[in-house]
């Protein structure tokens, strides 16, 4: 919170180690004035700042970046207040602890913190804050889930809910508390992917954001890393742009007004395109899972990678791109007509009825958000835009819309773009300043939340959907 950050010259003097603030913004990426300050103005986001302190007892950094949109703040407010501490299967303790595994997965130190205090705000042991060894071992058993719904969602199978039901009585899952434990998974894999994306900092309460310093030394944390290895910088000048809001408006008018009549076989060829194109790598002769090591100042996970290992098994898991999937596997296409929104919704509404509720409602209010803006224009409908940016996220994860017509994402989505959402989407903590900066350019920062959001949306809605099948086979079989 900036307005917490003077002070400390007497200590100084007297040669006393003081913390100085790593960071004092909201997020690395997003300038100060872009954000609502904490005595903001505007009723609306101070209303739902007040909303949000009251239910969490502290004003997140994440909350006041969502703040930009806060139609979609109420919808994940009411959502993450109600996950975490009203009513359902499981004890609280258990829902902040899987929240913290979600996070650390994809190694967003930040909310593993904040989750940190959550759990033993909740009265969570401490001790099982030294990581996976200390839990019990049902909760542990999560971590399988946990890898394959963060990294590749598509090899999770109902075996995998088979071997949760069973075992010995105290560390046996039922059903109600499996669905439970997959919309925690998804909300926080997320909402991590959120966080790197909108470059989100540490609250000032972590540790890690703060160095210590005396009045004659240098601070004894170094403020960020330079990265070593290969220094060779990006030029997004060299990747193709769309760069002219005018040509994305002329491209966005001709595909409304010439409704292609396709063959199902040629949609099914434009997504199998789509879906190559996406493995291949986005900027000629590099490997996105290299991607910021080569990007100066990227600096890896803030927090370092410590932090947050202990609540993971088998760290080098990762995403792999679908169309690479594991051959030997013969994991078909996910196709939406066969199981979509709908048939998960009936799952969770089923076992967790409020929720499901919530989630439709989050979903919504994040696909149909628009303000009708493009950069500097206004009146402009968006949508096609808005959809290609949603289909690409579940074309990389293997999902398929048969009413779709997938050439759209290549005309609507410009290079710099389409690296911004696989980096986040697939690899989040890789996430860095010029990837962010380097899409849009024209475009406001608000605009670059709005899609950060439906990256969130979109990502989790994959989680769901891949786990939620294989967790309704499960029920099928037994
Ligand atoms: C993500 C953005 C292109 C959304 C756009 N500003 C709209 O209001 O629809």
């Amino acid at each position: 919170m900036p307005g917490l950050l003077k002070g400390n010259t007497e200590d100084e003097d007297k040669n006393v180690v003081v913390p100085t603030p790593v960071r004092v913004d909201v997020s690395r990426f997003i300038p100060r004035d872009e954000i609502h300050p904490i005595d903001t103005d505007d009723e609306q986001a101070h209303s739902l700042y007040s909303e949000s302190f009251i239910q969490n007892c502290r004003l997140e950094h994440m909350v006041m970046v969502m703040g930009l949109h806060p139609q979609y703040l109420q919808q994940f407010l009411d959502t993450n207040v109600h996950l975490l501490q009203s009513s359902g299967a499981l004890s609280y303790e258990y829902r902040s602890y899987i929240a913290i595994m979600a996070a650390a997965r994809h190694q967003c130190t930040y909310l593993v913190h904040l989750m940190e205090a959550q759990f033993l705000l909740q009265g969570g042991n401490r001790e099982w804050l030294k990581g996976l060894d200390h839990i019990p071992a049902k909760l542990r058993a999560l971590s399988k889930l946990n890898r394959l719904l963060a990294h590749r969602p598509w090899l999770v199978t109902a075996q995998d809910f088979k071997d949760l039901t069973e075992g010995d009585a105290a560390s046996r899952w039922q059903h109600s508390q499996l669905a439970q434990a997959v919309v925690l998974l998804c909300h926080f894999h997320g909402l991590a992917i959120f966080c790197h994306g909108t470059g989100v900092n540490l609250e000032l309460d972590h540790s890690k954001a703060h160095s210590f310093h005396t009045r004659s030394g240098s601070p004894t944390t170094p403020r960020s890393k330079p990265t070593s290895g290969s220094n060779t910088p990006v030029d997004f000048r060299q990747i193709e742009q769309i760069g002219d809001v005018e040509v994305l408006m002329e491209r966005m008018r001709k595909l409304q007004e010439e409704e292609e009549d396709v063959t199902t076989e040629e949609r099914n060829r434009r997504f199998e395109i789509e879906k190559e194109e996406a493995s291949y790598s986005l900027i000629p002769g590099m490997d996105i899972a290299k991607f910021c090591f080569l990007i100066p100042g990227a600096s890896g996970p803030v927090g370092g990678a410590a932090y947050f290992a202990r609540y993971v098994e088998d760290p080098q898991f990762s995403y792999q791109d679908f169309a690479k999937r594991d051959a030997h596997a013969e994991i078909p296409t996910f196709r939406a007509q066969d199981y979509n929104w709908d048939h998960a919704f009936t799952v969770m509404t089923g076992y967790y009825g409020e929720v499901a509720e919530l989630l439709d409602e989050k979903y919504k209010t994040a696909y149909n958000l628009t303000y009708k803006t493009l950069a500097t224009r206004d009146n402009v409908d968006t949508t096609s835009l808005r959809r290609a940016i949603w289909m690409y996220v579940h074309c990389m994860y293997g999902i398929m819309y048969d009413d779709y017509n997938y050439s759209e994402v290549n005309q609507l989505l410009e290079r710099p773009l389409k690296v911004f959402i696989k980096t986040v989407s697939c690899f989040p903590e890789k996430t860095t300043q010029a990837v962010y900066d380097g899409f849009w350019k024209q475009f406001r920062h608000s605009e670059k939340v709005h899609v950060n959001i439906m990256l969130l949306e979109a990502r989790m809605q994959v989680g769901l959907l891949y786990g939620l099948r294989a967790l309704t086979q499960c029920m099928r079989e037994s």
